[in-house]
């Protein structure tokens, strides 16, 4: 798996540390309260796990499935609901966390959709931002790193399903998208 890859864009080491940082951030921001941390599935499952290991406070977990690429490089442009929250929205403090945010869509959606639902706060934390994708009028609270224009894979951002699992987060060879 490693030798599909071009090149690391951000190391493991360099991931944990950034996990640690924004947890400390996260810690004093909801301090005292209990926010709703909500995955969206499937992407951001090792950073979720990282991330609220650092977070010093009470917080409810749950996770959504909005899916967009079909395990493609290019948004449909059509976000579909594969599987929705188990918790209630109204009141609570939304803190949805993403492992990227390139068009913006995924996420425009999800925060219209828990207004709608009548949030008492909604704030994005995401690993990765990829602003020179955005069609979508949608900005992070937080970011752990911003990404050049490149499609990305590793550390839960797959290509056709792969690469989840690596630790780091990096760019493939181009031979890889060949077959
Ligand atoms: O800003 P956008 O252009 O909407 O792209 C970002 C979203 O796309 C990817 O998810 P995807 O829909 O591929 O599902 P996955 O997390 O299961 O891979 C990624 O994990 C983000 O959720
Ligand atoms: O660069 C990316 N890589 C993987 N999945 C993605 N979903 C949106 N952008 C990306
Ligand atoms: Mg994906």
């Amino acid at each position: 798996m490693h030798n599909e890859m071009e090149k690391v864009l951000i190391s493991e080491e360099e991931i944990q540390e950034k996990c640690k940082e924004l947890g400390a951030l996260l810690s004093e921001e909801y301090d005292g309260r209990f926010p709703l941390a909500i995955g969206v599935l499937k992407g951001a499952t090792p950073f979720m796990s990282d991330l609220l290991k650092r977070v010093e406070t009470h917080l409810e977990m749950d996770f959504m499935d909005v899916s967009s690429y079909h395990g493609g490089m290019e948004s449909s442009g059509e976000v579909k609901i594969v599987k929705d929250l188990d918790t209630k929205v109204e009141g609570r403090d939304i803190l949805i966390i993403e492992d990227i945010i390139d068009s913006g869509r995924t996420l425009a959606y999800l925060v219209d959709l828990f207004k709608y639902r009548k949030a008492n706060s909604i704030k994005i934390v995401t690993l990765l931002d990829k602003p020179t994708g955005r069609t979508a009028d949608i900005k992070a609270d937080t970011v752990g790193f911003e990404v050049p224009d490149e499609f990305v894979v590793g550390y839960g951002l797959d290509y056709q399903e792969k690469y989840r699992n690596l630790p780091y987060v990096g760019v493939l060879k181009p031979e890889v998208y060949g077959g």
